[in-house]
């Protein structure tokens, strides 16, 4: 989830007490294979031509109605109303993407590809609005008449620096990421560029609203575009039907209000509206998006891997604290997810160092399609997400057995969703987004099991996935790569510089945070 209110210092406030972490300047190489290279590049000039600004719309289909059509959204969709949106750059490597093959090959079979894929995904194509004598706010579109907009771009730019896991500067990636041009009563939900490298690869940005879009559903779509896309240059043809996986299910008809959260949303959005955008004429039926926060000037990006081997690792760290958990009727939800969050965080508080006192928020979304009764189905499309939260004072994750600390919290928060999953979920929503400066949020985008990797366009599989917009809501990000014993979880983390230095001692370090010595 994003946070992005804007009264807070960010996350690096100047007003931290206390010393910072030590930073080590030397970053050994681990047997948890946990992958870096910490040589920060500099950025070349980076110089991105706009090409061209296309209108995709959905092919045409005599079976199905030419119609306007209005879906009315679930509280799922009103509680992200006016998130910022995400961004989403996939990397493509090929060596082949000479300009001509790119211009008469490459990007012609984009566009007719992404033309019958959003053909199952019709309401993306339109927008979002709120009727002036409509009490709530409406998707509607138009199968003929709306599109999606597609930026073709070209950039000299370093590439190799771009896929590399290495430390990069933040806003390198920003040219490749689309923007949403959206009005206080209209607003599109889908942004598309797609950015040349000649000879070196290419790459698709996202844009994505959150009142629609929530990981799984952006997943989904993408995934559904590949893989028409690559039928496409195998076959000569769009495939008539989708795998079923990435088959969009719109089941909105099926989710009940039952706890009024409806109208919940629809005032805690008028509100914060008024308050974070206060500067503006604040209008409490806009759909708009909230203004993206800057992003903090000389940020880094980097991103790290975890082996299975050292998610089994930090398990067994945890359990070292744990033997209860051994007793299946007190078991601890250790899963990657778990794990991997819950090292992260303490990896980042002691980054910072500061107050110990000080209490830190974490905050996680939930997928909720097969927590909810009845079930939706797992390819239900839409924004199905509610957040969570734990939270622990700084000293707790800067603690010895910091991980096994977070990671019990993490888990019994988990554990107690079968409990009252949307209780208070608003007040929850309205509270994490009134934190002020004196507490630290940290928020998660992506999850383990999005499969963002498992995208191919027919010209070989992602090279490199990020979640960008993690560098203005101090997220990290957590992604799947490969699987089985090949399985790494990606973080993805944008800081500034010491408390890159910091974080990635720590991270690969390791000792500082648990008794690695120990387990080894
Ligand atoms: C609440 C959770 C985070 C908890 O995740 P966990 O992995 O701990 O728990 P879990 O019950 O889902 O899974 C436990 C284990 O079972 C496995 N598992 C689960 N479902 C499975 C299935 N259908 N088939 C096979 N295995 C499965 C998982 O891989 C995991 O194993 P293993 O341990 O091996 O992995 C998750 O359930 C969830 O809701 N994830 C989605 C969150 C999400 O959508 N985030 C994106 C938000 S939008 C966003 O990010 C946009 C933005 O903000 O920009």
């Amino acid at each position: 989830m994003a946070h992005f209110d804007q009264s807070e210092n960010y996350w690096l406030p100047s007003s931290i007490k206390g010393a910072r972490a030590e930073t080590k300047k030397t970053y050994p190489t681990l047997n948890l294979s946990l992958s870096l290279s910490l040589a920060i590049s500099m950025a070349s000039p980076n110089s991105v031509k706009i090409l061209d600004i296309c209108e995709v719309a959905a092919a045409y289909d005599s079976t199905k109605s030419a119609t306007e059509t209005i879906l009315s959204p679930t509280f799922f969709e009103l509680s992200g109303l006016r998130f910022p949106p995400s961004d989403c750059l996939c990397f493509f490597k090929l060596t082949d993407s000479n300009p001509t093959f790119f211009h008469s090959v490459i990007f012609p079979s984009l566009k007719q590809s992404l033309s019958h894929a959003l053909l199952h995904f019709l309401p993306i194509v339109g927008s979002l609005t709120w009727p002036p004598e409509s009490s709530r706010p409406i998707f509607v579109y138009h199968p003929k008449n709306d599109s999606v907009s597609v930026t073709l771009a070209e950039c000299n730019g370093d590439f190799d620096r771009l896929i590399g896991n290495g430390i990069h500067e933040a806003v390198e990636s920003h040219p490749h990421a689309p923007q949403l041009v959206a009005t206080d009563t209209r607003s599109p939900l889908l942004a598309l560029q797609v950015t040349l490298f000649p000879n070196k690869g290419f790459c698709i940005g996202m844009e994505t609203h959150h009142a629609i879009f929530d990981g799984k559903s952006a997943s989904m779509f993408l995934r559904a575009w590949a893989y028409t896309c690559k039928y496409i240059v195998e076959k000569g043809e769009a495939p008539r039907l989708l795998p079923e996986e990435i088959t969009p299910s719109f089941e909105w008809k099926s989710i009940q209000d039952s706890k009024g959260l409806e109208e919940k949303y629809i005032n805690l959005w008028a509100t914060i509206g008024k308050r974070l955008e206060s500067g503006s004429d604040s209008n409490p039926k806009s759909v708009k998006p909230l203004t993206k926060l800057e992003v903090q000037p000389n940020l880094l990006r980097a991103n790290f891997h975890l082996s299975s081997e050292a998610i089994k690792k930090l398990r067994e760290s945890v359990l070292r604290y744990h033997p209860e958990a051994t007793d299946p009727t007190k078991r601890l939800h250790l899963s990657t997810y778990v794990l991997a969050c819950s090292y992260v965080l303490i990896c980042l508080v002691k980054a910072r160092g500061g107050d110990a006192d000080r209490e830190v928020y974490f905050a996680w979304s939930v997928d909720c399609r097969s927590r909810l009764d009845p079930p939706l189905p797992p390819n239900h499309f839409g924004d199905t997400v509610v957040a969570r939260h734990i939270v622990s004072k700084a000293g707790d994750f800067m603690q010895e057995n910091g991980l096994a600390i977070i990671a019990e919290k993490l888990s019994a928060s988990i554990n107690g969703l079968d409990k009252g999953l949307l209780e208070g979920s608003s007040e929850r929503l309205e509270m994490l987004l009134s934190l002020g400066p004196e507490v630290r949020l940290i928020s998660v985008a992506g999850a383990t099991g999005l499969k963002f990797y498992n995208t191919d366009f027919g010209w070989g599989n992602v090279e490199k996935v990020e979640l960008t917009s993690i560098d203005r809501t101090g997220a990290f990000s957590v992604l799947d790569i490969g699987n089985g014993n090949d399985r790494r979880t990606e973080i993805g983390v944008a800081l500034k510089r010491p408390e890159m230095e910091s974080f990635a001692s720590f991270f690969c370090n390791g000792v500082e945070v648990m008794p690695f010595k120990q387990i080894q």
